[in-house]
């Protein structure tokens, strides 16, 4: 391996909220997390908006000043210049922009939910694999130290036989003033709701245990679920979705909501059950909010005096530090670099097989409860102005 860090050459695609804190992430220096075979270059960002909206963006966020700016996100997929595109828009828009990116050559890492439905994550697939391009969900959780130690610890068996997930994210929001109608969480026309938007991360943490550590081929689950509709827009503002996985025989609960929280109350961590419950035969592995940002894990030993075998770890509890003082989305990127590097089409950690089979789950879960986005939202014609 050449001694000199490999160069990846982002292009940001949106100006919102979640493109600010990943490129802040991506101009934090990865020494300060003890990496130094890759490296990340901001080149370019692209509103649809204006160019002076993407040139603000760049130097909001501390941006090279050659990073170049672009009015319409098609001259940032046309960039000679750069290698991956961060797609950061809304859910209902991220097949057409994924699209327009592969279609120009380029990587894409794209914002959680991969697509508003699994037709259309399947040809994003198929035109990244026939293209040779490198494609990823952004499902950062994946990447964090502590869900890199907590897929190990399981997959080395110590939880013994897992039995049952249980993963919440709910957030306590005040819906009507915090969101209105036209808010990309509750809009139909952005393809908001509590499922594609929060629910993706609670069937990321029971996906990773029960279907990533199976041993391949991987069967999907058997899903059934429930879902009740915020009535101003017409969108799910709660979601169960009940999971078994056959050939474990292992059971899932992934659920979200709008309205009540995972955690009501932060100060009194121990007064609610963890928003995270891995159980095994021998122990529990349980996961602090937040469980897209993890930080903190116990674990618990079952200590049934009858049992014939017993755990080989103690009650513990252990946190980690988001390194280098940022938001921890730079360990997705650093995973991007690598596999880009070492002319990987898709990430092990977050396989695309396993982003379809969630969209797939998705899909079911929408079907059951009659959540059809509108438009063409859920078309796989391109292009399409949405
Ligand atoms: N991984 C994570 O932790 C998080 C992920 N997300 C995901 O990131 C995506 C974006 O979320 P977030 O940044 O919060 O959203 P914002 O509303 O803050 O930003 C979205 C951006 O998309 C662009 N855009 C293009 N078309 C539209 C449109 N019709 N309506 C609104 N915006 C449009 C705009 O940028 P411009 O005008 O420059 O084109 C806008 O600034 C979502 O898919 C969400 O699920 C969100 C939050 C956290
Ligand atoms: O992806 C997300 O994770 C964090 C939340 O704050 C945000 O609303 C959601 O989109």
């Amino acid at each position: 391996m050449s001694s000199q860090p490999f160069t990846l050459k982002w292009g940001i695609l949106a100006t919102g909220g979640i493109a600010k804190t990943f490129t802040k992430d991506l101009l934090i220096d990865p020494s300060t997390r003890n990496v130094t075979d890759i490296r990340h270059e901001v080149v370019a960002a692209a509103s649809s908006s204006s160019t002076s909206r993407a040139q603000d963006f760049l130097t909001d966020v501390g941006a090279p000043s050659s990073a170049k700016a672009y009015g319409s996100y098609a001259n940032l997929a046309a960039d000679k210049n750069v290698d991956i595109i961060y797609i950061a828009t809304p859910h209902s828009h991220h097949y057409q922009n994924a699209r327009l990116c592969l279609e120009a050559g380029k990587h894409v890492l794209c914002e959680k939910p991969f697509t508003v439905n699994a037709e259309q994550t399947k040809i994003l697939i198929d035109i990244a694999r026939k293209r040779k391009l490198f494609l990823m969900e952004a499902v950062w959780t994946r990447f964090f130290p502590l869900a890199r130690e907590v897929m190990q610890f399981v997959g080395e068996g110590r939880l013994g036989e897992v039995k049952r997930v249980w993963a919440d994210l709910s957030f306590w929001n005040d819906v009507e003033k915090e969101f209105g109608t036209g808010h990309r969480m509750v809009n139909l026309d952005l393809a908001g709701g509590a499922l594609l938007d929060l629910g993706v991360y609670s069937l990321t943490w029971v996906f990773q245990i029960l279907y990533h550590l199976q041993p391949l081929p991987r069967t999907p689950p058997i899903v059934s679920s429930t879902m009740t509709k915020y009535a101003p827009t017409g969108c799910d503002s709660q979601t169960t979705v009940l999971l078994t996985f056959p050939s474990s025989g292992a059971h899932a609960i992934a659920s979200t909501s709008l309205h009540i929280s995972s955690v009501p109350s932060p100060s009194h961590p121990s007064a609610t059950p963890a928003p995270v419950r891995i159980q095994g035969t021998l122990g529990e592995l349980t996961i602090a909010s937040p469980i897209y940002r993890p930080t903190s894990y116990t674990l618990i030993p079952a200590s049934n005096a009858k049992r014939g075998k017993l755990a080989d770890f103690e009650y513990a509890t252990k946190e980690f530090e988001v390194e280098g003082g940022g938001h921890g989305m730079f360990y997705e990127a650093d995973e991007c670099a690598r596999c880009v590097r070492d002319g990987k089409g898709e990430s092990e950690v977050c396989p695309l097989e396993e982003s379809l089979e969630v969209m797939r789950v998705m899909d079911g879960v929408r079907g059951a409860g009659a959540l059809v986005y509108p438009g063409g939202l859920e078309s796989v014609e391109f292009p399409l102005e949405v």
